[in-house]
């Protein structure tokens, strides 16, 4: 048996599925570059019969990757596969993933139907997907929960079938390490033909043990591990890529095993998810919390000055975490910007340095000193600017106080043309936005969510507005940055709209393709 463990990624599948809005096609891809930098083996990009605009990003993203398989998820369903095959049909190298419950709960109370029928479904499903590609992973959904003898069965007929890696889920995260190992260990043992694929995990972490399941699978022989950045994904989340990826590196010398993963990328790809999921990750979550590389009292303190290994099991440059110790203010030049960004993991291709540089010191003139955090937010955000974005800002004045109306007035370029409203609110985003709702004609935008945190250090932090609207029945997610709270609420209107704006393309292109199909 290799001790090569595939890393299987679901953050922009199982994972997007804990998030309150859709991320964008053009946000998935921006993850989904950043798992192929860390060296991920197979990237779930979606659920491609789900929706016109999954199905897009699922091929954009196969479009745009070459060097993790791209892989779509499918019911044990005909059309499920169609949109698998057609989605991927793009890439260099792609997987479909076919899927059905077998635990008599979801049997009997979901699917409704026989033991022998899910069985035969299953088969018809990994004998379809096999028509597409030679790489089909058919899953047991709730395997945690279904009797050791179905399954086995299960996985001997989906093997038989043609499918070349079996996905063995803990989808209600259930089990204890001992009895996870188990079920393995008893495929294994029982499955005559196991040997004729990967034996793969996906555990949820229901009761906090998503990576302590995982591990215990992977010493029992299983191949590939399905997990998530930051381990987002229902309910209380899926195992987490970073956790995996450092217990197998760290704790080579008991268990064996390597992975492809490049551990320097993990730090900057968890705030690239972070960020764009507006999923805080807690100070002191293992490996990529705040906190996780701090030590804060004397004994520990003066142990780490003498000897980083005495309460460091691995660097935080291992991670991707670099220390800073150069203060960049309005007097830097290009030359210390490329340098901190080269230190922080980031390769020019990644940024323009010309525009990162004017905008740092537009940033730099308002705080004084830039830091880390604000840095990588000025390359974030860079990133996100479409050159040709239909709606964006040009100017924005806002005025508040106590026994005054607020009122606000913001100039839009939409489209190419430049726009400019004044309203009233009962506070200055309030009026900002009245006065862009109108601009824009949308009287169907709903703001349903407002989230104002601060970024960085102090009094100096930096506002990060997160809004989710409802746009046609679909809620929308944007996020803005400034060192003024009005300004980042607009930006993270403006980020909606655009989102909005896209998706509403994605449908008229799907309506002219449906009327020439004559559908
Ligand atoms: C454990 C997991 O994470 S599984 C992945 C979960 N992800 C998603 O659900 C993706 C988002 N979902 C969707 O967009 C929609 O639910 C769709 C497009 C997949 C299906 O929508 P609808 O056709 O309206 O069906 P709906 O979601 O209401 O019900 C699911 C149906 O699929 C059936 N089904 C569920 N799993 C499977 C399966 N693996 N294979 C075949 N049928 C299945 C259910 O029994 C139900 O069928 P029924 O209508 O005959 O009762
Ligand atoms: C579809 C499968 C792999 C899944 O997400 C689960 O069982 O949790």
């Amino acid at each position: 048996m290799t001790n090569q463990v595939k890393i299987f990624d679901t953050t922009l599948r199982d994972g997007e599925q804990a998030l309150p809005a859709s991320l964008s096609a053009k946000e998935k891809l921006q993850i989904a570059l950043a798992l192929e930098r860390l060296g991920v083996d197979v990237i779930e990009a979606g659920f491609p019969v789900s929706s016109p605009g999954d199905f897009k990003s699922v091929e954009m993203i196969a479009r745009e990757v070459k060097n993790s398989t791209v892989c779509g998820l499918s019911r044990a369903l005909p059309a499920d596969i169609d949109a698998c095959g057609q989605a991927l049909k793009v890439a260099e190298q792609f997987r479909i993933h076919t899927f059905i419950a077998t635990s008599d709960i979801h049997v009997n109370s979901k699917l409704k139907k026989s033991q022998d029928d899910i069985v035969e479904m299953a088969v018809a499903a990994v004998k379809h997907a096999r028509n597409y590609t030679n790489d089909v992973e058919f899953s047991c959904e709730d395997a945690g929960r279904t009797h050791i003898d179905y399954l086995c069965r299960m996985v001997e007929a989906a093997i038989a079938a043609g499918a070349t890696t079996v996905n063995i889920p803990d989808t209600v995260g259930y089990t204890t390490p001992t009895e996870f190992g188990g079920i393995i260990k008893s495929l294994f043992d029982r499955v005559p033909n196991i040997d004729q694929a990967i034996i793969s995990v996906h555990c949820h972490n229901d009761l906090g043990l998503a990576v302590a399941n995982s591990l215990a699978a992977v010493e029992q022989g299983a191949r590939q591990v399905e997990c998530t950045l930051n381990g987002i994904g229902e309910r209380a989340g899926n195992a987490a890529l970073e956790e995996i990826a450092m217990i197998l590196q760290t704790r080579k010398d008991m268990l064996g095993l390597t992975t492809n993963i490049n551990s320097s990328e993990i730090s900057r790809s968890s705030k690239l998810v972070s960020q764009l999921c507006n999923m805080p990750i807690q100070s002191n979550k293992a490996i990529v919390g705040s906190n996780a590389f701090s030590h804060s009292s004397g004994i520990h303190q003066d142990g780490v000055l003498k000897s980083q290994n005495t309460y460091e099991i691995m660097t935080p440059e291992s991670v991707g975490i670099n220390k800073n110790n150069l203060n960049l203010t309005s007097r830097s030049g290009r030359h210390v910007i490329k340098h901190r960004l080269t230190e922080l993991g980031y390769t020019s291709a990644d940024y323009d340095l010309e525009a990162i540089y004017e905008a740092f010191l537009q940033l730099a003139d308002k705080k004084g000193q830039v830091y880390d955090y604000d840095l990588e937010a000025l390359l974030f955000f860079d990133k996100q600017k479409h050159d040709h974005a239909y709606y964006q800002l040009e100017y924005l004045q806002a005025t508040s106080g106590r026994e005054i109306v607020p009122s606000a007035t913001v100039k839009l370029t939409i489209g190419g043309d430049s726009v400019t409203r004044a309203s009233t609110g009962n506070g200055p985003v309030d009026a900002a936005y009245k006065a862009i709702m109108e601009m824009v004609g949308h009287d169907n935008i709903d703001v349903v969510d407002f989230k104002l945190d601060s970024k960085g250090e102090g009094a100096d932090a930096l506002a990060q507005v997160s809004v989710i609207a409802e746009y046609r029945g679909r809620r929308f997610h944007g996020i803005g940055l400034a060192t003024d709270i009005v300004e980042a609420g607009v930006k993270a209107l403006i980020y909606v709209l655009n989102n909005t704006h896209l998706a509403d393309q994605i449908d008229l292109q799907r309506h002219q393709q449906d009327r020439i199909a004559g559908v």
